[in-house]
């Protein structure tokens, strides 16, 4: 039934789509295999000034037009400003400035971001313009967010079921979780009504395949599975999680093009960089619960075996144990979930990672990246922000992926192409880049 529900939502690639592909990204490899060592390292280099260059256009573009109407425009902002950020980079303060007046604009009277000024308010807008006024950092910028009305506007959307809807009348998925939970944890708004029941209705949505799909029956997806996973861990409940399913499935995505597809029998694509590369390096974290979930144990374990210290990664692993991963059970809570955010990059340790990470960086530089600035799906597809955004959301994660804490430099070896392709690291809960997740942690954590 599930099997019949999964193959009836995915149009299967065909064996031409498959080979086309492997034959355009082959010969990349095959070319670059004869080239002499330093044209090598010139393909491999990251062309910071040309992906400036197109983000800043992109910038201005977006800046001139903040005035007409569209419905994705907190998107851009977050695509562009995490992609310069990530870059290391800023732009000049008017431009900062508009966008900060732009997203107060968008932002509702009873609370949340919609997607243009007059709009109705949404979940992943909000998750957008939150990302970005948190990465233009400042207080301006900061201070702007009304987290009294967003609170209102979070709760307004949560649904019997567990789930959020992501506007009024809109849909229940778990995108829409994601995105509410990720904006209450980094804004210090989440509480126990907030959490109600997420932890079964993303439970209901992971497959037979062991990745999570976007609504219960539908097809495990990397972008699915990304929201569920680090909705889980924000919520303390991950290890109701069949964790070494989901390893499994997420693991056997990375393609022998190097990159990773978004589902089973569907085409590599460099977004799917941070999506699955982003639950790999979340999965990365939790070994202890993983070996203990292969082991079978009903042991109770404390949030000392992860972490070594005191932290709250999984407050519910004792329920779980005890009451079945599967079961519908009511959710326990107590005031550490507001902490997993910050324990979750404070309680790092170096880990071997579960995939190929330098593979992944082979896949971006090589087949996403434009020479002329921007990254794509592959080669052959037109570059876009959001391309930009993930595939170097999800080349940072490759660099710092063996690191002993997460902003501690790479050693040479781990970086792909000269050092100075390093990118800024992020928080890999929230995606964005992780000092300027410190600076909003501190204001809005500061009152508690
Ligand atoms: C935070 C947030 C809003 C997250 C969104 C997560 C995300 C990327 C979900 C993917 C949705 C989806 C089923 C795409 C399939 O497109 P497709 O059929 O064109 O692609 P495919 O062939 O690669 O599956
Ligand atoms: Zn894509």
């Amino acid at each position: 039934m599930a099997a019949a529900a999964a193959a009836a939502a995915s149009p299967t690639v065909t064996q031409r789509d498959q080979w086309m592909v492997e034959s355009q990204v082959f010969q990349i490899y095959q070319l670059f295999a004869t080239i002499p060592h330093n044209a090598q390292t010139l393909m491999l280099e990251l062309q910071r000034d040309n992906h400036m260059e197109f983000l800043s256009k992109g910038l201005r573009h977006l800046s001139s037009s903040f005035c007409v109407l569209d419905s994705n425009r907190p998107w851009l902002c977050y695509w562009i400003f995490h992609s310069i950020a990530l870059l290391g980079e800023s732009v000049d303060d008017e431009l900062e400035d508009d966008a900060i007046d732009f997203l107060n604009r968008c932002q509702d009277p009873n609370g949340g971001y919609a997607g243009g000024p007059g709009q109705m308010p949404h979940i992943a807008t909000t998750y957008a313009a939150v990302n970005t006024l948190i990465t233009l950092g400042g207080q301006k910028s900061l201070a702007s967010i009304n987290r009294d009305k967003l609170y209102g506007f979070l709760r307004r959307m949560k649904q019997p079921n567990g789930g959020f809807r992501m506007h009024d009348e809109g849909e229940i998925d778990v995108r829409a979780c994601y995105t509410a939970i990720s904006v209450a944890s980094v804004l210090n708004i989440l509480d126990d009504d907030l959490m109600q029941n997420v932890g079964d209705y993303i439970l209901s949505c992971q497959t037979y395949e062991g990745g999570i799909a976007g609504e219960p029956g539908s097809e495990a997806h990397g972008g699915y599975t990304f929201c569920g996973l680090a909705t889980m861990i924000l919520i303390g409940k991950v290890n109701r999680l069949d964790l070494p399913r989901l390893v499994d499935w997420v693991v056997h995505r990375q393609g022998k093009e190097c990159g990773f597809q978004g589902r089973t029998n569907k085409l590599v694509d460099g977004c799917y960089s941070f999506w699955q590369g982003g639950a790999v390096a979340l999965l990365q974290r939790l070994y202890p619960i993983i070996d203990n979930q292969i082991e079978g144990t009903s042991q109770i374990f404390t949030v000392t075996d992860v972490s070594g210290e005191k932290g709250s990664l999984d407050e519910t692993s004792s329920h779980a144990a005890s009451h079945g991963r599967h079961e519908g059970t009511r959710e326990s809570c107590s005031s550490d979930f507001k902490s997993i955010g910050y324990n979750f990059i404070n309680e790092w340790r170096a880990q071997k990672p579960l995939f190929h990470t330098i593979a992944l960086q082979q896949y971006i530089l090589l087949c996403a990246q434009e020479q002329e600035g921007g990254l794509r799906d592959k080669p052959g597809k037109r570059r876009d922000h959001y391309h930009t955004c993930y595939c170097l959301s999800g080349l940072s994660l490759c660099q710092y992926s063996w690191s002993k804490h997460p902003d501690s430099p790479p050693l040479p070896n781990l970086v792909l192409g000269p050092y100075s392709n390093l990118l800024e690291p992020i928080h890999p809960l929230y995606n964005v880049v992780l000092e300027r997740y410190r600076e909003a942690h501190e204001l809005f954590f500061a009152e508690s």
